[in-house]
């Protein structure tokens, strides 16, 4: 980039030469521990519950709560959990090996387009935005599209996303162009993709469930009064996908997970329904978590083994949690249409 101005202007020798002309995309999902032992788990805990796009208590509150106690006991009790789902042979949590193989999938299916490089990142942990947003610059990147990994959109993950990145951008000289990839909570693509899925997994299972249970994660209900959309998001997912699969309202049903703390949060909450479905005698129950991009702590803990306990223990028999759609065909279908619609103009 010296050439045409060395004529005009005294530019210096050692004038760096800079990459340009590529297109960046950045795949960014919620992130994950190194480790899920004490000083891991405490250093992902404490990045994430400082986080007041996730925590909006007020501060004088909420830091002498998270240093004293949550960040005491957490990193045991959670790091516990993340153990039994523990990816062995990658050494690192499915959050991060699923979000590993969707970037390579999509990389592959983007070969034959030079100019774009596909890259991830995670909010909290490793690889961070800002480094990975450097990496592309060095890369020769000037226009970088970020994907939240999230189907829909809530300040809690989304726009804290997008506060990152631009946190850096705020950083740099040369800022590339960016773009942000909006949700996709209705897209009919997506609703397919995951209506597909379900069939497939459905199918797959020796019982046919009488109910089943679309867990998104939930947030704390004064979210959605001070005006978080979320939950209508998470609600039209939830329909547009009971009606692709073609059940009643009676068979198919919408719950909130992963509560935190005593405040309360969006409902129906999904342990208490997988309860009262299993105490009124229903024995065969599946559960899917369609807000989930890649299976997680959330997905293949929470679900998959505490509310199996949850229901066989209330007299339930049948069991089964559907997996996310992660790096199947379907998953890298959505992740595809997403990214090359946001792309138009650009490629
Ligand atoms: C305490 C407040 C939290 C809010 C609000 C929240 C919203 C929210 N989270 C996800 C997606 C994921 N959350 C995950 C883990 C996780 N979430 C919270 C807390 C809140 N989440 C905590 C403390 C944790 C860590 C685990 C634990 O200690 O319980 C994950 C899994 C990450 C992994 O490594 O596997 C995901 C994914 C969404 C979509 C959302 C709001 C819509
Ligand atoms: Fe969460
Ligand atoms: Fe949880």
């Amino acid at each position: 980039m010296t050439s045409h101005l060395a004529s005009a202007l005294p530019v210096p020798s050692d004038h760096p030469v800079a990459a340009s002309g590529k297109i960046g995309v950045l795949l960014v999902n919620l992130g994950t521990p190194d480790a899920p032992t004490y000083w891991p788990m405490r250093r992902y805990l404490k990045e994430f519950l400082s986080d007041r796009r996730v925590i909006e208590v007020s501060r004088l509150l909420w830091w002498p709560l998270l240093n004293g106690i949550i960040l005491t006991t957490r990193p045991g009790k959670s790091g516990a959990k993340y153990a039994s789902i523990w990816d062995k042979a990658e050494n690192a949590s499915p959050l991060l090996v699923i979000t590993r193989r969707q970037t390579e999938k999509l990389a592959q299916t983007f070969a034959a387009e030079p100019r774009l490089v596909v890259d991830f990142a995670m909010r909290y942990g490793k690889p961070s935005i800002a480094s990975r947003i450097d990496a592309l610059r060095a890369k020769g990147c000037d226009r970088i599209l970020i994907v939240p990994l999230y189907p829909q959109y809530a300040a809690a993950t989304t726009a804290t996303v997008c506060d990152k990145a631009f946190e850096h951008l705020m950083t740099l000289r040369w800022q590339p162009a960016v773009r942000i990839a909006p949700q996709w909570h209705d897209d009919p693509v997506y609703i397919e993709a995951l209506a597909s899925s379900v069939r497939q997994s459905l199918a797959r299972l020796d019982f046919e469930p009488e109910v089943l249970l679309a867990s998104f994660h939930g947030v704390p209900k004064n979210y959605l009064i001070q005006g978080d959309p979320y939950y209508c998001f998470a609600m039209k997912t939830g329909r547009l996908l009971r009606e692709a699969l073609g059940f009643s309202e009676d068979r198919f049903k919408i719950t909130f997970q992963s509560r935190f703390g005593k405040e309360e949060w969006l409902k129906p909450y999904t342990d208490e329904t997988v309860e009262g479905l299993a105490k009124s005698g229903v024995k065969r129950l599946a559960i899917v978590a369609p807000g989930f991009v890649a299976d997680c702590l959330e997905t293949l803990e929470e679900l998959g083994e505490e509310n199996k306990e949850i229901f066989q223990h209330n007299g339930g028999e049948h069991f089964a949690y559907l997996p996310c759609l992660n790096d199947s065909p379907e998953g890298q279908r959505v992740l595809e249409h997403v990214v090359t619609r946001e792309l138009q103009g650009w490629i």
